[in-house]
């Protein structure tokens, strides 16, 4: 089942072009990557695909429902973890329900059930600042999830890590994957990556973003891949 589609989302920014006919969509507990050049409006579309700015033309539909233009019903985590310094790792991470409207108490309750599954047992009293970088996005994206549970969208997630930590990472994603089932949306730079992770594969090109490919890449061998790799760099022209 179609869980998000965006159909036919064009949107210039400040004059200039920047989405140009973007359709595309996510199944239920489907992992779907993003890849493109930097400065294709990859982050534009996760802005109004969660509702913070409006496109031009076009429509954001969810579980069957026109969602254009209305946040609150998708989690974006965005580039950078955007935590807040001055609140505990679990305040930070309880926020987004309190905001829903529960208690502080229930909320950090909520979250404190969590910590384990995303290994940030014992840190729940440390501050974002005393986090290593992946802890820090770990922390971000379990509050994303709280959010809302069953479509994430993940921008770069774990571009600013270092190559150990971002594999490590991506093993734990795929693992979290099999335990929460959602939809994930994500965009990143890095090929391999996206060939790990995904199920299917958007490629975007230069500005205007436009979709130039789609790979289904779920299953594939090796080989079927390292051909996919090779198709996804002559559209990146890399
Ligand atoms: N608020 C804004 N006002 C005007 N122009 C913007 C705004 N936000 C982004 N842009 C421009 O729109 C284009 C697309 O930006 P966007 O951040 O969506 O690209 P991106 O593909 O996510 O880039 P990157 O991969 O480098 O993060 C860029 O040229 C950027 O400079």
């Amino acid at each position: 089942m179609t869980k998000l589609e965006a159909l036919n989302i064009c949107k210039t920014l400040d004059g200039l072009y920047t989405l140009d006919n973007i359709s595309l969509y996510l199944k239920e507990q489907e992992l779907v990557v993003i890849v493109g050049p930097s400065g294709c409006g990859k982050s534009t579309l996760f802005h109004i695909i969660s509702g913070l700015i409006n496109p031009d033309t076009g429509r954001i539909i969810i579980d069957g429902r026109d969602h254009t233009g209305q946040t609150g019903r998708v989690g974006y985590m965005q580039q950078k973890d955007l935590l807040l310094p001055f609140r505990t790792v679990l305040d930070n991470i309880a926020l987004p329900l309190v905001l829903k409207g529960e208690s502080w108490q229930e909320a950090r309750k909520k979250a404190k059930s969590y910590l384990s599954q995303f290994g940030l047992e014992g840190f729940a009293d440390y501050y974002p600042r005393q986090l290593s970088g992946g802890m820090k996005q770990r922390a971000a994206l379990l509050r994303t999830y709280l959010f809302a549970s069953d479509i994430l969208l993940l921008d770069e997630p774990f571009a600013a890590l270092d190559a150990i930590t971002r594999h490590k990472m991506q093993k734990w994603l795929l693992s979290l994957r099999n335990q929460y089932n959602p939809s994930i949306l994500f965009i990143t730079h890095d090929i391999e990556e996206a060939l790990l992770l995904a199920d299917r594969i958007y490629v975007f090109s230069p500005l205007p973003g436009r979709v130039v490919g789609e790979f289904a890449v779920k299953n594939l061998t090796d080989e079927e891949k390292s051909l996919c790799k090779k198709q996804i760099m002559q559209l990146l022209n890399m």
